[in-house]
């Protein structure tokens, strides 16, 4: 494979950019070799620099549901831009975009834009915060809420990815308000609300966290933090930036039929754009100033442009519903095959998989929490992703990612994928 053109590129940027990128696990550190630089996307591909193409499976890790350069939210966007990139005033579609939301999504009864996954979570905690008057956070362990200092603590996705799970430049007053509980422990989340009785303003996490690659809730787990949520006063945060819009229309929420107070969504919602959102129960939303004393502004919120790709992207998800089974079905696909491949390579690595997220884990333990996917060989992983890069296939270039697979994806492409998959592990083992 030809990268010269990625490589100059990379060199140059790194004179100008931290580590020559602006997000840490773009740099492809943690499985060796340069970052690819794109060029353009189409559908299911990707096109570098040095024109190489791609079988897309991280889709800008995750907004892309519907495959790279769709033509409703191109020309959606087109036509917005027309109007003028941004106003700093309220516009129609903000309001039309967060009626669309509170209908789609059962928690969310109101609805604040802002501009990232960052700054959704960022404001549920400090709006459960007021809203409870209590200042101690239960997060879970590999769990990933962006880059707030609040949630660099046992934290997945790229942060565990470049070792520094636990960030400097976190302050130890800060820290000390971040409880951790492993996932699928209820006992953990109970002993922690024991020791520190009325202290504890919310539990955040990833429903289905994607974030140390995927994993799944054990049945009763949600339920069960619901449960515990309402008898001690406690906001419970479903952080569904990856899963909402993605698992079904209503996000894991709708799926598991668990109905958090705050939901933090980002990625899908913006259909490519930078968007998030925190909405929910009236109650706790009307703290947000200017209805509620609690602060939170931005200049660029529920910009023109960006609503215009977020709504285009959830009108079509809420009317077009069967997508969700198309993929579920494609993703199963793909899953069952490599299943098949392990078995005839007498491999006995993990998979999980949820509608249309799914990680193949480098570890024969079951998959149930952050230790038990760190048991993972990620220098094995490295091998793999580099491997499958050859044979045109973009994977999250991090164990501690899920892929994400969008409706661009054939049965061809899935058969080419699986391929890949049995060609590399084949060649590795
Ligand atoms: C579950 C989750 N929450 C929050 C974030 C932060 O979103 P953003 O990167 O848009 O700030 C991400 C992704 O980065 C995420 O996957
Ligand atoms: N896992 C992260 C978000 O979901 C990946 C995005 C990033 O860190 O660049």
């Amino acid at each position: 494979m030809v990268t010269g053109n990625s490589k100059e590129l990379f060199e140059s940027a790194k004179q100008f950019i931290p580590g020559g990128v602006n997000s840490p696990v773009r740099a492809f550190k943690a499985v060796g070799g340069d970052p690819l630089f794109i060029n353009a996307a189409e559908g299911a591909y990707l096109y570098d620099v040095d024109d190489n193409r791609y079988i897309e499976l991280i889709n800008s890790w995750g907004p892309m549901i519907l495959g790279h350069a769709n033509e409703l939210i191109e020309k959606a966007v087109i036509e917005a831009v027309k109007n003028s990139l941004s106003f700093g005033a309220p516009t129609a579609k903000e309001g039309e975009i967060a009626e669309l939301i509170v209908n789609m999504v059962p928690s969310v009864e109101k609805v604040r834009m802002v501009n990232s996954g960052t700054e959704a979570t960022m404001s549920a905690i400090r709006v459960a915060r007021g809203y409870t008057g209590k200042d101690k956070i239960i997060k879970i362990e590999g769990c990933y809420h962006g880059h707030g200092d609040s949630f660099l603590i046992a934290a997945g996705s790229g942060a565990v990815t470049m070792g520094t799970p636990d960030s400097p430049g976190v302050t130890k007053g800060t820290a000390k308000d971040t409880l951790l509980a492993p996932f699928n422990r209820l006992e953990s989340i109970k002993e922690l609300i024991e020791s520190n009785p009325s202290e504890i303003a919310a539990i955040i996490l990833e429903p289905v966290p994607g974030n140390m690659g995927c994993v799944l809730p054990e049945p009763g787990y949600l339920s069960g933090l619901r449960q515990i949520c309402d008898e001690e006063n406690i906001v419970l945060i479903f952080d569904e930036v990856m899963t909402g819009f993605r698992l079904a229309k209503g996000g894991a929420q709708e799926l598991f039929n668990v109905i958090p107070d705050i939901t933090t969504l980002g990625k899908i919602i913006g259909g490519g754009m930078p968007v998030g959102a925190y909405g929910g129960k009236s109650e706790i939303m009307d703290y947000v100033s200017p209805q509620g004393p609690v602060y939170q502004a931005g200049t660029l919120s529920g910009n023109p442009v960006a609503m215009a790709a977020g709504y285009t992207m959830l009108e079509y998800l809420n009317e077009n519903p069967g997508i969700y089974t198309q993929l579920e079905e494609i993703t199963s696909f793909i899953v069952q095959g490599i299943q098949q491949n392990l078995k005839k390579l007498n491999l006995s690595y993990t998979i999980n998989h949820l509608g249309s997220m799914f990680s193949l884990f480098f570890t024969e333990k079951e998959v149930i929490d952050f230790d038990t996917a760190k048991t993972s060989d990620t220098k094995k992983f490295g091998e793999y992703f580099r491997r499958m890069l050859n044979q045109g296939v973009y994977l999250a270039p991090s164990q501690f990612e899920t892929l994400f697979i969008s409706t661009a994806i054939t049965k061809e492409l899935a058969e080419a994928i699986i391929q890949a998959n049995y060609e590399v592990l084949n060649s590795m083992h």
